[in-house]
């Protein structure tokens, strides 16, 4: 394996499920040189003859050959196997994992949510689970096609059992370094368990009250009622940090709001998905943390009674 310090080198990436986000990252780390091996479902036909095309706010290009695949027994086994299906296909990362990843390699979940490294764990082991948090606005507009509308930075922080804070190492800063030689800004984290609340913060309000009331995160911000709604559910998040021994101030809560309104009218993923029929991720951002939270004994109502409303709406429309 490549150390570091070396810029560009054979070290081989995988990218488990090439869509919005994983499509993203993976055609900026082959751009940057890497070689990057990517796994897909219904657009493999397509992207094994035509490549893939990314609109980037930051400069479109395309990649006219990459090296797809429909069959993870296909692939080489890579240094790097980034998770960047959605939560709701995590059941079958037992059958995906163990074929690709290289022994004393590195498994990068990209998803968001809580609870997936500890998973992962179980399934793989002998590899280091790396967590990262995108901020990352991106959508899968066609086969092959992403559309990336904004934002882009990762937080990158070290899974250790049970969740401890853990220091830099060596593996975390050469997957850094990759992802900044493709031009994505990386910050690491020496708690993962924090990032993930902190993150946690602006997808359950956002995700969830997109979904049950019907609106974009500019609609939320702009009306009093939903507002403060969006800032409840926010407070309720820091209690649930709270309850793992993790402090998120006011001011970080704050930052969120504000960092909301900036942002350009958003339609998040969560809703893109209800609107498209597809199944919702409930469990990995509402569920898991509801259950980490009440199994410290931290009471969260309104995250409670969002997660029984969401879990309604994908019963009653088959999504669940
Ligand atoms: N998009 C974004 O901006 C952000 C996303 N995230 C998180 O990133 C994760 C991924 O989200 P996102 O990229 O938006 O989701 P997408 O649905 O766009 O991408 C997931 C991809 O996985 C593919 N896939 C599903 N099952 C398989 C399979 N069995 N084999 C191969 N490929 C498969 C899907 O292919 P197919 O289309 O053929 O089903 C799809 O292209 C989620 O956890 C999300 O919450 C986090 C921050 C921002
Ligand atoms: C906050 C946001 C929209 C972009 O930073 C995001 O990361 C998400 O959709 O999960």
């Amino acid at each position: 394996m490549c150390d570091s310090l070396t810029p560009v080198c054979d070290r081989k990436y995988a990218i488990l499920g090439t869509g919005a986000l994983g499509g993203f990252y993976g055609a900026k780390l082959q751009q940057a040189g890497y070689d990057v091996h990517f796994l897909l479902k219904s657009d493999y036909e397509h992207v094994s003859k035509s490549g893939l095309l990314i609109e980037s706010k930051d400069g479109d290009f395309t990649l006219p050959q990459v090296k797809a695949y429909n069959d993870v027994e296909q692939m080489p086994q890579c240094d790097v196997v980034i998770v960047a299906l959605k939560t709701t296909q995590n059941h079958l990362l037992p059958k995906l994992l163990p074929p690709l990843v290289k022994d004393g390699g590195v498994v990068l979940v990209l998803q968001n949510g809580l609870g997936v490294e500890e998973d992962i764990s179980q399934i793989v082991k002998n590899v280091q689970v790396i967590g990262g948090l995108c901020f990352l606005c991106s959508n899968k507009v066609g086969a092959g096609h992403i559309r990336h509308l904004d934002y882009g930075k990762i937080t990158l922080g070290e899974y250790t059992p049970k969740y401890d804070p853990a220091p830099l190492t060596e593996r975390i800063q050469y997957v850094a370094n990759d992802f900044e030689t493709a031009g994505i800004t990386i910050e690491l984290a020496t708690d993962l368990l924090l990032a993930r609340w902190q993150k946690l913060l602006w997808n359950i309000p956002y995700n969830g009250l997109s979904v049950i009331l019907n609106a974009r995160t500019d609609e939320l911000m702009t009306d009093a009622h939903t507002r403060i709604l969006v800032e409840q559910l926010m407070n309720e998040v820091a209690a649930g940090a709270k309850s793992s021994g993790r402090v998120i101030p006011d001011s970080f809560i704050q930052t969120m709001l504000n960092y909301t309104v900036k942002m350009k009218p958003y339609r998040t993923s969560m809703k893109i998905d209800y609107d498209e029929g597809r199944p919702l991720e409930v469990e990995a951002i509402f569920g898991n943390p509801l259950r980490k939270a009440q199994a410290a004994g931290a009471n969260l109502p309104q995250i409670s009674c969002m997660y029984h409303q969401l879990k309604f709406l994908t019963q009653r429309n088959g999504i669940a």
